[in-house]
């Protein structure tokens, strides 16, 4: 058994004296989010003769350095969530002296293991989490922890709070540290290109009608208490395995064929005007595995299944918000089926085409954010455990996480680990640049066995 030893745990403050407190509000699309389990990201970085002489000399202080320097960028990033009584929602607050709470451990487990593509217990990956300190009226916003490999390389975890980061934000974050990490030791202050300085401006996002409070109060009716504290999962998620499928290019273009060919049949049956569907990587991907997954866990034929995504809503406001803003704009979005509905023969094609039909009406405004989205989305996380089937998606196959690289290459292997709290697959653009996507999964373990098998046959020829 590995073990694994926890070295230090500091804090770490934005790299200057003169910061000066402030206050940020919470918008729609924050306080949409902010109960949900926080989201936790995993680099694994490969340098097979790290000594740790060299990590804790050179790597740590360097991480902690850039990490300061970045803080100065992100200030809100180092501060807290309040929520004092007399506040009728929750609001990020900043003093001097606040910052990130970071973590330096070790393990032996063997790092090759950690990040094959292979199945795995869910539970292996948590010792190199950090935790998010929270409470009833504070939370802090993210936390780190950097894990130690000795001879095989190390780990950055990154733990955010959902109130304060969606997944273009935080994947943002880290790149601009890398950034700044990268630079340290050249000539020159360190600094960030434009499109990995933040903007914090809360004004951007327009909410006329005051949607933020109703979702407060979807909030407060949904856990009876006025608390920053998040929801520790939204699943049932003991004895879950957890891996790594990958659709290359060539798959994802399979797909397609076959998905086209079908939805053009079926209009030609029914005499209509053939329609533009939405085949992109990323509808065709959750239209496969989401069939896959279907099959796997094997429900009732007439079994409801509940399933969507999230779509960042930056360039689809009117008007547009800022690629460079940090904090949430993203909203999600589902639609509902029977489990008959994958499993038959053009399951593929029936979920490519509603999820089509989705971004559509993304595209055409039908989904910002609404009075009942959250209500919505909270009596669904509900039916999860009397039946109904939830399909969901974390990160995406639009967000180059493989690019953080720090100085010591790019990442080996990077993980959503907190999917086993939620049940959703992981989207990541596949390492190799090819076009291709990674998909994380969690299941049990049989249906792991299942999963695998579909996943791989259904792409043969
Ligand atoms: C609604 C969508 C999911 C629909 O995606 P689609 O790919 O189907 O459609 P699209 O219009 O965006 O893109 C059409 C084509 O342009 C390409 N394209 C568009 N924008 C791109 C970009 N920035 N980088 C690379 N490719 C891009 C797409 O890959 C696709 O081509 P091709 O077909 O060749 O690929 C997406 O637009 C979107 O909003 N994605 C971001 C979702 C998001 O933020 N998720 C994180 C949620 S928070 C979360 O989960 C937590 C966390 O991550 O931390």
């Amino acid at each position: 058994m590995a073990l694994f030893n926890t070295h230090e745990v500091t804090r770490v403050t934005p790299f200057s004296d003169s910061t000066t407190e402030f206050s940020l509000p919470l918008t729609l699309y924050d306080t949409f989010w902010f109960n949900f389990p926080p989201v936790e990201r995993l680099y694994f970085y490969q340098i097979t003769d790290l000594t740790p002489h060299f990590f804790y000399s050179f790597i740590v202080p360097d991480l902690k350095h850039s990490l300061s320097l970045t803080l100065l960028h992100y200030l809100p990033l180092a501060s807290n969530l309040i929520w004092p009584l007399d506040a009728p929602k929750p609001f990020i607050y900043y003093s001097p002296n606040d910052g990130v709470t970071f973590t330096v451990a070790e393990s032996t487990a063997d790092f090759n293991s950690l990040t094959d593509n292979g199945v795995h217990e869910a539970v292996e990956l948590h010792p190199l989490i950090p935790q998010l300190v929270t409470s009833d009226d504070k939370a802090a916003m993210i936390a780190i922890q950097i894990t130690l490999f000795p001879n095989q390389g190390f780990s950055i975890a990154i733990t955010s709070h959902h109130a304060i980061l969606d997944g273009k934000s935080s994947t943002m974050f880290t790149k601009s540290w890398a950034c700044l990490c990268k630079q340290l030791g050249k000539d020159g202050e360190p600094s960030l290109l434009p499109e990995l300085t933040p903007s914090f401006d809360r004004t951007v996002i327009k909410d006329p009608t005051g949607i933020d409070m109703e979702y407060v109060n979807n909030w407060f009716a949904y856990t009876n208490t006025r608390s920053l504290k998040v929801l520790p999962n939204v699943v049932q998620n003991t004895d879950w395995v957890r891996a790594t499928f990958e659709l290359t290019r060539d798959d994802i273009q399979k797909i397609r064929n076959q998905v086209l060919l079908i939805l053009n049949k079926d209009n030609e049956k029914e005499d209509k005007q053939p329609r533009q569907v939405h085949s992109s990587t990323f509808v065709l991907t959750l239209a496969y595995v989401f069939v896959c997954l279907v099959k796997a866990r094997r429900g009732p034929d007439n079994g409801r299944v509940v399933f969507g995504f999230t779509a960042d809503l930056r360039t689809r406001l009117e008007p547009p918000v800022p690629l460079n803003y940090v904090g949430n704009c993203v909203m999600s979005h589902f639609c509902a089926a029977t489990a008959r509905d994958f499993t038959e023969e053009n399951g593929v094609a029936f979920v490519a085409k509603k999820l089509s039909d989705v971004i559509k009406g993304i595209e055409r405004g039908e989904f910002e954010g609404k009075k009942d989205a959250l209500s919505e989305i909270l009596r669904l996380i509900k039916s999860l455990s009397e039946g109904v089937q939830g399909l969901g998606v974390a990160g995406s196959n639009q967000f180059d996480v493989y690019g953080s690289d720090f100085r010591w290459g790019r990442p080996k292997k990077v993980e959503i680990v907190s999917i086993d709290k939620s049940g959703a697959i992981a989207l990541t653009k596949s390492r190799d640049k090819s076009g291709g996507v990674e998909i994380g999964v969690v299941l049990k373990k049989q249906e792991m066995e299942d999963f695998a098998s579909l996943f791989v046959d259904g792409l043969k020829d």
